[in-house]
């Protein structure tokens, strides 16, 4: 256990969450349940699973004043801003790079920070089954979901169910095809066929593993690690030179040693308002509230008042947010247009 690693990945932009989420104050920093963000959620999780200062937290520059003063007692030093928003294929290298240089045969384990996850225990445990597993048999450890819709906005794992490994008590099943994102068609012929799971985003690989496959299919990222290795003292500017991409496209779709594991513990993603609303209050209409809220003759709307009352008459199927800096008006089908609304919005509210 002293040679394991968790970078929690807390870059990503906030899009899909506008008003509420900002730039700089994205997803992962929204508290939408418990008064607690999903990056204190996060990092809760995984209190103790390893070495105290071997938990680390990955960010954008511009995001780390707010992530300081929402977590003032992380130390500092383990809050990594990076100077430019690359996407996770430069995050996760960099991760990479800080365990090397602190053990060779360090073995980390990658986090989105904004999963909902239940059944805190059993993901501890599958954790760390993985953890070990990625470390002997040399190889990049996934999590699969089973995919509950032919959702567009997920990778897909296809397992060989017919094979697989045990450890621990856990199955590790090859994984023949990494598909990012297909069109909602590829989709709904992976649900039909079977043995393809959602995946979940959180990856598990050891330092080894990492510079053998990026060595083969992705050399800039492996070029960085090295670097690093060689003098830390001016990585800003190698980062700033690596490629653009997330690490699902980079090497996630090419290299062959991925094994995934089906997740036992309950996952979601949290991609947008109506995900989130699974998890708010319901009153008798099928309307799904949060805060001041007060309808007649509505139905299935999702609402969320910050201090206002939000009043409702006759609507159907409508999203109303109120935040503390503007207000969003959008019927549920026309959620997934929302990158679109927030490209045209003014430059002070983003
Ligand atoms: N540090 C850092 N973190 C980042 C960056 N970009 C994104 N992240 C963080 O990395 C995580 C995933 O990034 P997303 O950009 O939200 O990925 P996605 O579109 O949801 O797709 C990924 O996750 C899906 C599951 O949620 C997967 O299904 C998919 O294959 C992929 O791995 C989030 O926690 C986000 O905050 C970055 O530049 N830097």
């Amino acid at each position: 256990m002293d040679n394991y690693f968790v970078f929690i990945l807390a870059g990503g932009s906030g899009e899909r969450f506008w008003p509420v989420s900002r730039a700089d104050a994205p997803k992962h920093l929204i508290t939408f349940f418990a008064n607690k963000t999903l990056l204190k959620e996060t990092l809760d999780r995984v209190k103790n699973l390893v070495p105290e200062d071997h938990l680390y937290i990955l960010t954008n520059s511009n995001q780390l004043s707010l992530i300081e003063k929402t977590l003032p007692d992380f130390p500092l030093r383990r809050i990594i801003p990076e100077p430019e928003k690359k996407d996770t294929a430069a995050a996760v290298t960099l991760a990479t790079a800080i365990a090397a240089k602190e053990s060779e045969q360090a073995v980390i384990v990658l986090l989105p920070a904004d999963s909902k996850i239940e059944n805190k225990e059993i993901f501890r445990r599958q954790i760390l089954s993985s953890l070990r597993f990625a470390q002997d048999e040399n190889c990049i450890v996934t999590f699969s979901i089973p995919p509950k819709f032919p959702a567009t906005e997920f990778g897909y794992l296809k397992l060989d169910k017919s094979r697989y490994c045990v450890k621990n008590n856990e199955k590790f099943f090859p994984v023949v095809q990494f598909v990012e994102k297909p069109t909602a068609e590829r989709a709904q012929g992976y649900i039909e066929e079977g043995n393809y799971g959602w995946n979940s985003g959180m990856f598990v690989w050891s330092v080894k593993t990492f510079l053998e496959e990026t060595h083969k299919w992705v050399s800039p990222l492996y070029r960085f690690v090295l670097d690093y290795l060689k003098d830390s003292s001016g990585w800003e500017k190698q980062f700033k030179r690596l490629p653009q991409i997330s690490i699902d496209y980079a090497l996630m779709e090419k290299t062959d040693k991925i094994f995934a594991i089906e997740a036992e513990f309950d996952w979601d993603d949290l991609g947008s308002w109506i995900s989130v609303a699974a998890y708010l209050e319901n009153d008798e209409k099928g309307n799904r509230i949060k805060g001041k809220v007060c309808s007649y003759g509505s139905e299935k709307n999702i609402v969320v008042s910050h201090s206002k009352l939000i009043a409702l008459c006759g609507v159907k199927d409508t999203v109303v947010i109120e935040s503390d800096h503007a207000i969003l008006v959008c019927s549920k089908e026309s959620l997934q247009e929302l990158k679109k609304l927030y490209a045209l919005l003014p430059p002070e509210h983003k």
